[in-house]
């Protein structure tokens, strides 16, 4: 029975890591690393109480089980050869009773280990998501999303199996191999050695497996990773899978991907499919010696008295007893092999999380400047910045943009435009010179503050899976619905949002793809209306739209430039003609700087060049 529910377990526990999303953990490393568990353990602190009860309950479970085979034995050596009911009976009430507390430690004790695990995990992913979103930018620059939703997700979840799975069962399996090995010997130790001859091949054979099982366990989730990766990539890119007709191809790739994923798979249930029956006969040579030589004593001590005369000896419950605590031991240790290494990909896991916790690559905030009212005086002064090194991407960028001035920013693609906008978000902060806003550098001022007064749209319009509302407060509590009626009036997009299905609550489906290019981007011009900032950055959309929505576009910009510093990288003949000043970008310098007059006047200019080539008669912006 014993060993029928034994293999039960050790079924579910073949199934090797599923999910993992993209990154699985590796299962390379120590399990201890006495450190790493440290620091883990320092998130079980509010959950103190919990972590007590789940070891005394795992301490307190290992006694319990050990019960058993001494009720059996007793029950067969004193009351069934002893021939008494009465006490047969009460014999029979004591092991239900052991099996119902058993039942019951067992469920709090599974509950209390799950419970804890989840709560630290939950602690932890709020860390860890919070840690990410305080990162620069320029940390997204090199980390892959897909690596990120996996530490938040699947190597996260492989801490929780520490507790549940790993570290707290360990402990409990480990007690009850020690207590069954020591009431073994403590009841007849020459049986017990004997019996237990088979033990050093066990150890042996689980070490080996347990080896083995961590390389296919580890190649199992790199396929898991490969599956998800493919179909994330090609479900996301449907559209063009379907508009150049690559479905059959596409097919076969994913057929590929699918044989690594099951191949892998099977190799890791070969595996157990070696170790399970090693297990049994191993088991199976513990039971034969124990039965041989017990039986040899039983009848040897028979030949010498009786057997009520050798109370010492060895008796057919002793035997019995022993068989059900043979079981005992070898059911942890079959489960072993697995349990170390969900305990060492939890450390995995953790060393991962932790890395990610440990980036510091977050936006120096000393600044404390704050003032009520920012003017949006705008001056770069010999301004150098590279991403890495010194490539430098701005080589010495100077100018100044005076309060409600508009500056235009142009040039071909890969001039730095974006770059420059970039720094006076302090997204990326520059390698010589310095930027300045109302005459302070922009170091001063608090990020938070300097953000709260530079509304930046740009082209690739970000909505949320949220409703228009949300989506344009972005959650801020003191916007409210009639300030963002008012802006969306202002903007003149009031009327669409009204006949969308449920106006402002209208739930904006994953990045706005239920709406359209135009309407996304009135939604993040009436964004950064309600933010009301003194600095408008604006990346102006290339892609080309009906000429209503156009027109609408352009009234939006020019309703959200009124009044406001705006630096604008400009795509619309509109937007540079009444710039106040237009910067001409090449390979980060700047070539030509005046008003488009100015500009247009300098034969075999830059800016002539760049006018005659994008724009048309129509006034309409063509991509560069
Ligand atoms: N995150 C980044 N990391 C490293 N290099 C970058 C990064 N972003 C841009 N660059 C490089 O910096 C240079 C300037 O890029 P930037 O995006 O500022 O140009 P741009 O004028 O805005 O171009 P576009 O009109 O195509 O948007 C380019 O050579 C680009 O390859």
């Amino acid at each position: 029975m014993a060993k029928e529910k034994d293999s039960k377990n050790s079924e579910s526990k073949v199934s090797p890591p599923a999910g993992g999303g993209g990154g699985g953990a590796t299962v390379t490393g120590k399990a201890f690393d006495w450190k790493l568990l440290k620091r883990v353990m320092h998130y079980v602190t509010p959950y103190n109480r919990t972590f007590v009860i789940a070891t005394i309950l795992t301490i307190f479970l290992a006694g319990v089980a050990l019960l058993q085979p001494i009720l059996i034995q007793i029950t067969l050596d004193k009351y069934i050869l002893g021939n008494n009911y009465n006490g047969l009976v009460f014999m029979v009430g004591l092991m239900l009773a052991q099996l119902v507390v058993q039942t019951i430690a067992q469920y709090y004790q599974t509950y209390s280990t799950n419970a804890l695990g989840q709560s630290v995990i939950r602690d932890l992913r709020k860390d860890v998501f919070n840690h990410i979103t305080s990162l620069r930018l320029r940390y997204f620059d090199r980390t892959p999303i897909g690596m990120l939703i996996t530490r938040t997700v699947s190597d996260l979840e492989t801490i929780a199996d520490i507790f549940s799975e790993g570290l707290i069962s360990i402990m409990g399996d480990l007690l009850l191999v020690i207590a069954v090995i020591g009431y073994m010997l403590w009841q007849d130790w020459k049986l017990a050695l004997i019996t237990l001859i088979p033990m050093p091949f066990l150890f042996a054979s689980t070490y080996v497996f347990k080896e083995a099982i961590k390389s296919s366990f580890q190649e199992v989730r790199t396929q898991v990773a490969q599956l998800n990766t493919f179909l994330a990539e090609h479900i996301s890119g449907i559209s063009i899978i379907q508009y150049f007709a690559r479905e059959e191809q596409e097919m076969r790739k994913f057929v590929d991907v699918n044989k690594k994923y099951r191949d892998a798979n099977i190799r890791s249930n070969w595996y157990y499919s070696i170790f399970f029956p090693v297990v049994e006969i191993l088991f199976a040579i513990c039971i034969a010696l124990l039965v041989w030589y017990g039986c040899k004593r039983i009848l040897n001590d028979q030949q010498m008295h009786t057997l009520s005369a050798s109370p010492d000896g060895i008796t057919p419950g002793v035997i019995t007893g022993f068989i059900v605590l043979l079981n005992m031991l070898f059911r942890p240790i079959r489960q072993l092999a697995d349990k170390f290494n969900t305990l060492q990909m939890g450390m995995v896991g953790a060393d991962r999380i932790f890395k990610v916790l440990d980036t510091d690559d977050v936006a120096p905030d000393e600044g404390k400047l704050a003032p009520a009212v920012l003017q949006g005086d705008i001056q770069f002064n010999n301004v150098w910045f590279a991403y890495n090194d010194e490539n430098w991407v701005l080589k010495d960028i100077s100018f100044h943009v005076k309060p409600g001035e508009t500056l235009a920013l142009v040039g071909a693609t890969g001039a730095g435009k974006s770059s420059t906008i970039n720094i006076l978000n302090r997204f990326y902060d520059i390698g010589k010179g310095d930027v300045k806003v109302d005459g302070h550098d922009i170091r001063e001022y608090s990020v938070d503050y300097l953000r709260s007064k530079i509304a930046t749209v740009i082209q690739d319009v970000f909505l949320f899976t949220d409703t228009i509302g949300n989506n344009i407060s972005l959650n801020r509590d003191d916007i409210t619905r009639e300030q963002i009626i008012a802006a969306a009036k202002d903007v003149g997009a009031h009327d669409f949002i009204e006949r969308l299905p449920g106006g402002y609550d209208y739930n904006v489906m994953e990045r706005g793809s239920t709406l359209s290019a135009g309407q996304a981007q009135l939604i993040s011009f009436i964004r950064a209306l309600v933010y009301d900032p003194a600095i408008l950055v604006l990346d102006e959309a290339t892609s080309s739209v009906d000429t209503e929505t156009e027109l609408l576009i352009q009234n939006a910009i020019n309703k959200l430039m009124q009044g406001r510093t705006a630096i604008v990288i400009a795509h619309r003949l509109s937007t540079i003609q009444n710039a106040d000043k237009i910067i001409v970008l090449d390979h980060g310098e700047i070539k030509e700087m005046g008003t488009h007059q100015q500009l247009l006047r300098i034969e075999g200019g830059y800016y002539r060049k760049l006018y005659d080539l994008q724009f048309n008669s129509a006034g309409i912006a063509k991509s560069i």
